[in-house]
């Protein structure tokens, strides 16, 4: 999606609908791509992405180490044939390696990274926030700057290569912070008791009398003294900021103090200052906070589909998100595979021999 975004041509190859509905799940970030409907089972059905992958720039595969192997579509008979395809590998475990066979899913990968063991509370287990980490940062967005890298590489090199993008390593990676800053002692205490894991008073989320959230993230000491102020405490009475014993105590003070007030009262106090105070908002709140509207930072698509814009903003050549619905399964088959050389006939064959699937009937309903 975010490739689309930004200007690529992507083609989803898809089972054909019979076999997706009951072996995938709807694919809800479709944006901008067209679906091929392919039978890759049959051999006309991997002859025709050979083919294709002949004249493309990437191909992305998701699949478990051996899939594309097992079809013959492996890097090096593709590479052979496209000496200047990149050729991405998304997958949990990576290529290599004990799991590289396993099944698995974001919080797996986010366990073996060695970052899941930093998420949480304190005296509580470990906490994966949603599937947002190893799956989309450290796996899809990581992958996309690979892809991005290879291809400017390529500009110079001419030529292609091979993309192991593991969600286990793309989540390490975007953990270095955490590595290497360990020698400072940012990370000393147990889980849930240091500066930025929800152990400091003056980081963390704190219930208003609405039963909202306020977020308050005042680390330095300059931005302290005015959440200090705003929350109409007086500086010379609390224990110093960086005074660990202090802290549970202070967090008891302040969740009382911000319990007294409503989201948009604190809003009222906090908004325009340095204390670096925020509301916490649902989607809704989200898409309609004034900020966010300001910057446009929300989209509609013509199903009236609210999502985030796609960032960062280019100056010069700006992503433009397609407003257009998901396609349907198979609803581009003809068309990209005419786009790609192949002759109506050809095309007649394919579907004859049920290797591909045709759905643009459905799609001008
Ligand atoms: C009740 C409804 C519920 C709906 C729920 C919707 C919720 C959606 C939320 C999803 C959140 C998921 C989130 C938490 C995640 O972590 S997603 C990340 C998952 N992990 C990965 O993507 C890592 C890389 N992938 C993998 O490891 C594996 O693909 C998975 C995810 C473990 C799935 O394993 P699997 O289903 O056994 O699939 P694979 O072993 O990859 O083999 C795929 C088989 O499918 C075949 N195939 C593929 N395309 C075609 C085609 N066009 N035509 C015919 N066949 C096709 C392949 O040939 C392969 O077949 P075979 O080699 O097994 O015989």
């Amino acid at each position: 999606m975010i490739l689309a975004d930004f200007g690529a041509q992507v083609v989803r190859v898809d089972r054909l609908s019979r076999a997706a509905a009951v072996s995938t799940h709807g694919d809800v970030q479709a944006r901008g791509k067209r679906s091929l409907a392919l039978d890759l089972k049959r051999p006309q059905g991997t002859a025709v992405l050979r083919r294709l992958c002949r004249r493309a720039d990437v191909l992305i595969e998701p699949f478990r180490h051996g899939v594309m192997e097992r079809l013959g579509l492996g890097p090096e008979v593709l590479l052979q044939e496209n000496p200047r395809l990149i050729y991405a590998r998304l997958t949990g475990f990576g290529q290599t390696g004990k799991y590289a066979k396993s099944a698995g899913h974001d919080i797996n990968y986010l366990a073996l990274s060695g970052v899941l063991s930093k998420l949480g509370r304190k005296n509580e287990n470990p906490y994966a926030p949603v599937n947002l980490l190893a799956d989309f940062a450290g796996g899809g967005v990581m992958c996309a700057l690979g892809i991005v890298i290879t291809l400017f590489e390529r500009a110079r090199s001419g030529r292609g290569q091979v993309i192991d993008a593991s969600m286990v390593e793309g989540v390490a990676y975007l953990s270095s912070f955490l590595w290497k800053s360990q020698k400072v002692g940012l990370w000393n205490e147990p889980r849930g008791e240091n500066l930025l894991d929800s152990g400091a008073p003056f980081y963390e989320v704190y219930r208003t009398s609405d039963g909202k959230f306020m977020a308050v993230g005042a680390i330095e000491p300059k931005f302290y003294n005015q959440l200090i102020k705003g929350l109409g405490l007086n500086w010379d009475e609390l224990p110093a900021q960086m005074s660990l014993f202090g802290w549970p105590e202070m967090k008891k003070k302040f969740a009382s103090i911000f319990a007294q007030k409503t989201q948009a009262e604190w809003c009222s106090i906090f908004d325009s200052t340095d204390a670096c105070v925020t509301p916490v908002l649902s989607f809704d709140d989200a898409a309609s906070h004034q900020h966010n509207k300001e910057r446009s930072s929300f989209i509609k698509n013509d199903q009236g589909e609210i999502s985030p814009r796609p960032a960062p903003v280019l100056s010069r050549t700006p992503a433009v998100p397609s407003c257009k619905r998901d396609p349907f399964i198979g609803e581009h088959t003809e068309e990209i595979l005419l786009e790609y050389g192949f002759t109506k006939q050809e095309i007649a064959k394919l579907h004859s021999d049920k290797a591909i699937e045709l759905n643009k009937l459905k799609a001008n309903l």
